[in-house]
């Protein structure tokens, strides 16, 4: 109930406060629905045959215009799950057990230590109370065993590992797996994005490896991204494309990259984000602008919940932060790039979001959901601002989305130009399942066809101008092809797309 409010109040959101560009941009609720129903409709093809078409676009892309050999549809058929087991059960493993187990498949679900796994025991317990509570069914509590070996994950079909964002920690929980592991079980990662062919290779069965990317809350998003390493088999891709189908989740495909589709487009989004509150905006304000779009979170509650330790982990594994790191660098750049360096600073305040009761708002305690906006960041603003002489000015509610959306939609015309998402049709079924993208608005692709392709690329150049260190912000060529081209529809991008780089 409370989704379709927000989706009702993106939808009357006045015209007045959120610019023309917008409004342009809106459909009518009915329309909205009647998206999103063609999105799942697109989505729900067979896993079967979304993963023999993959298979034969990597192949193609790869010079070879023929299925590989020993792909057949025979086996590419997705394998039945019978048991299944989680590794790690923090934010993201708790909710993906519970999804497990409401579908009727029986979990083992492993943590690093008897205190972790009291913590989690008793989370997952209470979701699936809450559960109870509303649906009216028995919780199936029975069909869980927690355990903090993981050696009693040996006679699970399908492993789902979501231990820290780290590359180091997931590729010895990877060789351990393969070794504790029946031979033709399925090693799945939910990393926000790291490299899945990375993990494949520290396992005995690279074939058998595959992401399986849920979106936080993991029992309630709709999303399921799977990320079809260079040598997951059709039958791996077809089978987690399958279970995530019995989960009741929208499985989408994608290629292998850093941050695969989705946070390959969050992230330009989340940096624009961060730029604005050191240009003068507060996360209160950025979060407004937004959630009267119409996404049900603004990025820094969004943030909040999923966890910010989640990306700082990610970055200091990139070398981006860390000790030492800013030796040699220009203030407020990293690799010649401009870098605001603020989610790492609340992280070394222990400032992780909700899990610890603060982040970019305050919240009750740790684990609390209300977010109630913070005096200490405010005042940690103003001093980082004067402390780099950065002038605060005012920050239009325009200029803050413009900013964010734009430069993730600019990202999405890359993920296609490269080939790592099928069509802008699966690009939107992400967002719009997986990080709340008004579906009144269709996607960010979708959006960005009715908001006019001419208007976002003037949008783009215009603050590219103005910010010549943000190369996320520069336009995309495929943008400027299909602007040249005279914008043609959604459905004819594909033809614009110069090369079939197609890594899927
Ligand atoms: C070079 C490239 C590298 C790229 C790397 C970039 C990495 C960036 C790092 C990012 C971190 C990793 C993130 C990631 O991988 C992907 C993500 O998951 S991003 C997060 C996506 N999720 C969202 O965007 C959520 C948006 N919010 C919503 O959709 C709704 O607000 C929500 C569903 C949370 C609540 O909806 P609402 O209708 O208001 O709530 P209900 O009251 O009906 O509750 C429904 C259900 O949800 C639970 N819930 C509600 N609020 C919260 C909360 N704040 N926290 C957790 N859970 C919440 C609530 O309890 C209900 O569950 P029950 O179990 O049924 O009670
Ligand atoms: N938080 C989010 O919104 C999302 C996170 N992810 C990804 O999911 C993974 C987990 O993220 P979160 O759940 O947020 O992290 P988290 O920090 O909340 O939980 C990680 C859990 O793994 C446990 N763990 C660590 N090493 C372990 C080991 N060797 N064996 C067993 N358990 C171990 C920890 O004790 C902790 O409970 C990461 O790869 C993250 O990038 C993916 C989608 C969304």
């Amino acid at each position: 109930m409370a989704r379709v409010r927000q989706r009702a109040r993106g939808a009357m959101a006045p015209v007045a406060c959120v610019q023309a560009v917008q409004a342009a941009a809106t459909l009518p609720y009915k329309q909205g629905m009647q998206r999103e129903r063609e999105l799942m409709d697109t989505l729900f093809q067979s896993a079967q045959a979304r993963a023999m078409q993959y298979c034969f676009f990597s192949q193609r892309a790869a010079g070879k215009w023929s299925m590989p050999s020993g792909a057949s549809w025979e086996n590419s058929k997705p394998r039945p799950v019978h048991r299944a087991a989680v590794v790690g059960l923090g934010t993201m493993g708790r909710g993906i057990a519970v999804s497990l187990v409401r579908a009727g498949i029986p979990v083992v679900a492993v943590e690093m230590d008897a205190k972790q796994l009291e913590v989690a025991r008793q989370a997952v317990t209470a979701i699936l109370k809450r559960g109870v509570q509303k649906a009216g069914q028995e919780p199936p509590l029975e069909l869980l065993r927690f355990s903090v070996d993981l050696r009693d994950v040996r006679e699970a079909d399908l492993i789902i590992e979501a231990v820290f964002e780290d590359m180091g920690l997931k590729e010895r929980v990877f060789k351990e797996l393969s070794s504790v592991c029946q031979p033709d079980a399925l090693l799945c990662t939910n990393t926000s994005g790291l490299d899945v062919d990375r993990l494949a290779a520290a396992t005995r069965r690279p074939e058998l490896v595959v992401g399986m990317h849920f979106f936080a809350p993991a029992h309630v998003m709709k999303l399921l991204e799977v990320i079809y390493g260079p040598r997951s088999s059709p039958a791996a891709v077809a089978t987690a494309m399958q279970l995530g189908k019995r989960l009741g989740k929208v499985s989408v495909a994608v290629g292998n990259c850093p941050g695969f589709v989705g946070n390959r487009m969050l992230k330009p989004y989340m940096e624009q984000a961060g730029f604005l509150l050191e240009e003068g905006a507060t996360p209160e304000q950025v979060d407004r602008a937004l959630e009267e779009f119409g996404f049900p979170m603004g990025a820094f509650r969004m943030s909040d919940l999923a966890g910010l330790d989640v990306g700082w982990r990610g970055r200091k594994g990139l070398g981006l932060t860390g000790p030492g790191v800013t030796a040699g660098e220009l203030p407020l750049k990293r690799r010649g790039r401009r870098y605001s360096p603020l989610a790492d600073l609340l992280c070394e305040q222990g400032r992780f979001g909700q899990k610890t009761g603060r982040g970019w708002y305050l919240y009750d305690g740790p684990g609390g959901r209300a977010a109630k906006p913070d005096p200490w960041v405010l005042r940690f603003l103003e001093e980082y601002r004067s402390r780099h002489g950065l002038q605060a000015r005012p920050v239009s509610q325009q200029e803050a989305l413009e900013r964010c959306l734009y430069s993730l939609i600019n990202e999405g015309f890359r993920i296609l130009e490269d080939g790592i998402a099928a069509g802008p049709q699966d690009i939107d079924a992400i967002y719009v399942f997986g990080y709340g993208w008004p579906a009144h608005r269709g996607g960010p692709m979708f959006h960005a066809a009715a908001v006019g392709l001419s208007v976002i690329l003037e949008r783009l150049e215009h603050y590219h101008r103005a910010h010549l260190d943000i190369p996320q912000l520069q336009p995309s060529p495929l943008l400027r092809r299909l602007v040249a081209s005279g914008s043609p529809p959604l459905q004819k991008w594909r033809e614009v797309i110069r090369s079939v780089r197609s890594q899927l």
